[in-house]
Order: C-alpha cells, then sequence, then structure tokens
C-alpha cells in the first residue's frame, strides 16, 4: 500500500516506509527505460504517433506514463490514459504507479475497468481495459479529456485493440482538424458525422491527440505502416537476465512435465515464486489437485508449498491472492492462464514453467460455429513469457 507522512505512525513504520520508497526510487532509476526517458519525450513532442518496442520488464508500462505526467503532458487538467488487454493489468499496474508516486490509489493515478472505477476528478494517470475507452468513446468521440492515449500490448491484437486501433486513428485526425482551425467548425469538413461530432465540442480547446502503442514483441512495421509511416522507438536491455532451459524433446503430457519440473525446482533448486502457465481453469484446478497431493507425501520440512491460481473468471479479490506474498519459508506456485503474460508483475516469482500452449477461440468455417481450442502459442506469447 502507498505510505503517506502520517504524524500517527509509529517510528518504526515511519521508517519501514521511507526504506521502502527509497528501494522503489532505485528500483525506478535501474530500468533499461529510465536512461532513454528524455529521448522518449522528445520523440512524443515530434511525433502524433509513436511506436515503443522494448522488452518485458523494461518499464514501458509503468514508467512511460510517469514520464509524460513529468514533462507537462497533463496541464490544463488533460489526462493520459493507458489501455490494457486485461483487468488484473489495469489494476495491478495503477496500483503498483500510485506506489511509486507514493500517492493514494485514485487521486493522481487510478484504473477504471468494468463495474470498477478507482478515479476521481484528480486522476491524470489512469489505466483502464480497452473496451473501456471504446465505450468511453461512444459518449466522448473526441476523447477530449486525454492529451495522451498509450495502447499497451498491443501485439495481442484483440478484436478490442485493434477496433481501438482504428477509432484512435479517426479521433487523431478529428482532433487534428479542430485545432488547426483553432476550434472553429468550418463548412468544408466532408463527412457529416465528422461535422457534428465536431459541432458538440464547439467552444472547447482541444489539442491534436498524442498515440503510443506499445509491447514488448509487437510487429513495428505493420503497425507504423498502418499509422502512416509513425516513428518506432526501441528501447534495448531487460531488467534482469533470463536463462532459457527447453525439454530435449516435446512432451506430450505437458500438465504431467508441468508437475515434475514444479517439484524438480522445488526440491532441487534455491528459494524462488514459481509461474505455470496453463490453459484454462479446468487445468489449473486440476494440477493444483495433483501439487497437493505430491506435496503430502513428502517430509514436512519440505511439503511447504503454497498454490494460488489466477484466471479470468476467477473473482477479482481472488486473483490477488497471486501477487501476495508466501508465508516465510514457503514457496508459492502460481498457476495462470494467459492473463498473467503481459504487464502484470508478480513479486518474488524466480521460475516460469511455459508448457507453449494456450486456449484460444477459433473460427469453423465448416461448423460456422466458433469454439475454443487448445493451441501452441505464437512466437510474441512466448516471449511475453519468459
Ligand atoms: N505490481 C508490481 N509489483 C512490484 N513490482 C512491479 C509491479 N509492476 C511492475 N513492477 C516493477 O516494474 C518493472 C517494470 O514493469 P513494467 O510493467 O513497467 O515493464 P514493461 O516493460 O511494461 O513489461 P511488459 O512488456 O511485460 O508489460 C518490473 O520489472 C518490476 O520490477
Amino acid at each position: 500500500m502507498p505510505s503517506f507522512p502520517s504524524s500517527g505512525a509509529s517510528p518504526q513504520k515511519q521508517q519501514h516506509n521511507a526504506r521502502r520508497r527509497q528501494l522503489i526510487r532505485q528500483q525506478r532509476k535501474s530500468l533499461p527505460i529510465a536512461s532513454v526517458e528524455k529521448r522518449l519525450i522528445e520523440e512524443v513532442r515530434k511525433n502524433d504517433t509513436l511506436i515503443v518496442v522494448g522488452e518485458t520488464g523494461s518499464g514501458k508500462t509503468t514508467q512511460l506514463p510517469q514520464f509524460l505526467y513529468d514533462a507537462g503532458f497533463c496541464q490544463d487538467g488533460k489526462v493520459i490514459g493507458i489501455t490494457q488487454p486485461r483487468r488484473v493489468a489495469a489494476v495491478t499496474v495503477a496500483k503498483r504507479v500510485a506506489e511509486e508516486c507514493n500517492d493514494q490509489l485514485g487521486k493522481k493515478v487510478g484504473y477504471s475497468i468494468r463495474f470498477d472505477d478507482s478515479t476521481s476528478n484528480a486522476t491524470r494517470i489512469k489505466y483502464m481495459t480497452d473496451g473501456l475507452l471504446l465505450r468511453e468513446a461512444l459518449l466522448d468521440p473526441l476523447l477530449s479529456k486525454y492529451s495522451v492515449i498509450v495502447v499497451d500490448e498491443a501485439h495481442e491484437r484483440t478484436v478490442h485493440t485493434d477496433v481501438l486501433l482504428g477509432l484512435l486513428k479517426k479521433v487523431q485526425h478529428s482532433r487534428s482538424i479542430y485545432a488547426n482551425k483553432n476550434g472553429k467548425i468550418l463548412p468544408d469538413i466532408q463527412h457529416q458525422s465528422q461535422y457534428f461530432t465536431l459541432k458538440a465540442c464547439q467552444g472547447t480547446k482541444i489539442d491534436p491527440l498524442k498515440l503510443i502503442i506499445m509491447s514488448a514483441s509487437l510487429d513495428a512495421k505493420c503497425f507504423s505502416d498502418y499509422f502512416g509511416s509513425a516513428k518506432a522507438v526501441h528501447i534495448q536491455g531487460r531488467q534482469y537476465p533470463v536463462d532459457i532451459l527447453y525439454t530435449y524433446q516435446p512432451e506430450s503430457d505437458y500438465l504431467d512435465a508441468t508437475l515434475v519440473t514444479i517439484f524438480q525446482i522445488h526440491l532441487e533448486e534455491g528459494p524462488g515464486d514459481i509461474l505455470a502457465f496453463l490453459t484454462g481453469q479446468e487445468e489449473i484446478e486440476s494440477l493444483d489437485r495433483l501439487i497437493q497431493e505430491r506435496a503430502r507425501q513428502l517430509p514436512p520440512q519440505r511439503s511447504k508449498i503454497w498454490t494460488t491460481p489466477i484466471y479470468s473468471s476467477l473473482p477479482s479479490e481472488q486473483q490477488m491472492n497471486a501477487f501476495k506474498p508466501a508465508p516465510a519459508g514457503t514457496r508459492k506456485v502460481v498457476l495462470a492462464t494467459n492473463i498473467a503474460e503481459t504487464s502484470v508483475t508478480i513479486p518474488g516469482i524466480k521460475y516460469v514453467i511455459d508448457p507453449g500452449m494456450v486456449k484460444a477461440r477459433a473460427y469453423n468455417p465448416v461448423t460456422g460455429m466458433e469454439s475454443l481450442i487448445i493451441i501452441p502459442v505464437s512466437k510474441a506469447q512466448a516471449l511475453q513469457r519468459r
């Protein structure tokens, strides 16, 4: 939780808070993105659309909005909006950034997802799902309260993200016309729909909309072409080195292989929590049962494993358990679907097991129906899981 200089806090608590703030400052400084802050801001000033590609963990999601805020992009009460494909990412990142700003969630930094809105009039850095921004655009077609919109994890290419990108391109166009005409609606506006949208905003000061498209693994050229040769910036480096170990042969039963690997790590490797990627609730529950059974057969001092699931249909409060630290001497094993793949940082994870499968929606042209099928992950997804 964020810490505040509270007169009521005990000296130990104040000391703890000061140490935590110091640690967060150091963590922020050590992120690869910290060394390119100036350059990024210059590029955003020069270009209306910017594509930012950087390794997972380089600090894009948490730091760039803070750089933009510090550079004055929230003057005149404007808001920086950051979209995420998943609710859990919007919530956890907003909490982290509020803590980094040493502020209460819902003040300078907040999140807004369907049925849960932590923002207030003071919010200037707003994390939200892409679906939520689409809904906002129905009420305010120029998205006039935003100075910058950051579309994060654009490589996911969900229907919402793709529709949003098309819509944002139009919004940018309308806003630049409006800004160039000093807010006057002139009769030379061709499309009626554009005319009415602009007319509704007559008298309000509207600047061009800055758009930033981000990911660790997107095909920058494809996005750049779509946005009229938009500039792409690559951020080099990651926060921690990663060793990647593969199985010699493909595993026919990846669930069993995951179980074996979890116990190999637990019994043979040093401390650190484990994150295993599975395809859905059923697999997660069945692996959870198998882990409990096997753990019961271990000697008491080695049986301390705490499993915690995270998948989209799990209630939000239960999803948050995955972010809690394990009791001392216990190893946490997070069993997750691809919900934990992007923009979600689970503290304490040292080992990641990726069987390389995902449950995806697929259209069957023979039956004319959509169904969920288990398929190998894309390269982009595999990169995100590292
Ligand atoms: N909820 C959190 N709790 C603790 N630390 C966090 C949290 N979120 C982020 N961090 C820290 O901030 C660092 C940068 O995370 P950030 O999400 O900004 O990176 P990113 O480049 O956007 O990665 P990705 O491509 O996976 O979204 C992480 O490596 C971690 O050290």
